[in-house]
């Protein structure tokens, strides 16, 4: 676990690795905007960011939101090693309930392709790796709906 030194004042954020569903990362959009956090999308998508499923998703919530787009992996991964955030990647393979994670406030909430999560070499770049638990033979949970649970923790453990 590298050093948690992000700098004061942040709030946690949540990012899309190459998502591949409009609408899902347009719900993530409108909630980034309403909670007020940032959301990165890690291109690239599987549609246009900004299409008609995007904006019929986060609705005018979109001329809200703080969305950053990062061309690559590797970009996304130049600016957070800069700005000293965590990668706390959100994934059905994870070791740690969410819940009992101890979210900082500078964390990243990372968020897997709907078609395939991430590959390996993302998976153990993170810094952390955590779960939803699910009933046994669930094989996962809607990206957005994810988002959101992880999220909500995150924002009550850090204050926000
Ligand atoms: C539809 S799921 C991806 C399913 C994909 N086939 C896989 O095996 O990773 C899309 C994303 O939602 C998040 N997710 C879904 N269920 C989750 C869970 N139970 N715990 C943590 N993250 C979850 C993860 O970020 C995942 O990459």
């Amino acid at each position: 676990m590298p050093e948690r030194s992000a700098p004061a004042g942040l709030r946690p954020a949540l990012a899309l690795y190459q998502p591949d569903i409009a609408q899902n990362a347009g719900t993530l959009a409108r909630a980034a905007a309403c909670l007020d956090v940032c959301l990165h999308i890690i291109e690239p998508a599987g549609f246009p960011v900004g299409d008609a499923g995007f904006r019929r998703a986060g609705m005018d919530y979109l001329d809200r939101a703080a969305i950053h787009r990062h061309a690559s992996f590797t970009a996304f991964e130049d600016w957070r090693r800069a700005e000293r955030r965590c990668l706390v990647l959100c994934s059905t393979g994870g070791a740690i309930p969410y819940t009992a994670y101890a979210f900082r406030p500078g964390d990243i909430l990372m968020l897997g392709r709907e078609s395939a999560g991430v590959p390996d070499d993302v998976h153990s770049t993170a810094d952390a790796r955590i779960v939803i638990p699910m009933m046994p033979g669930a094989r996962s949970l809607n990206v957005a709906l994810a988002g959101a649970m992880i999220l909500g923790e995150a924002l009550r453990q850090t204050g926000g």
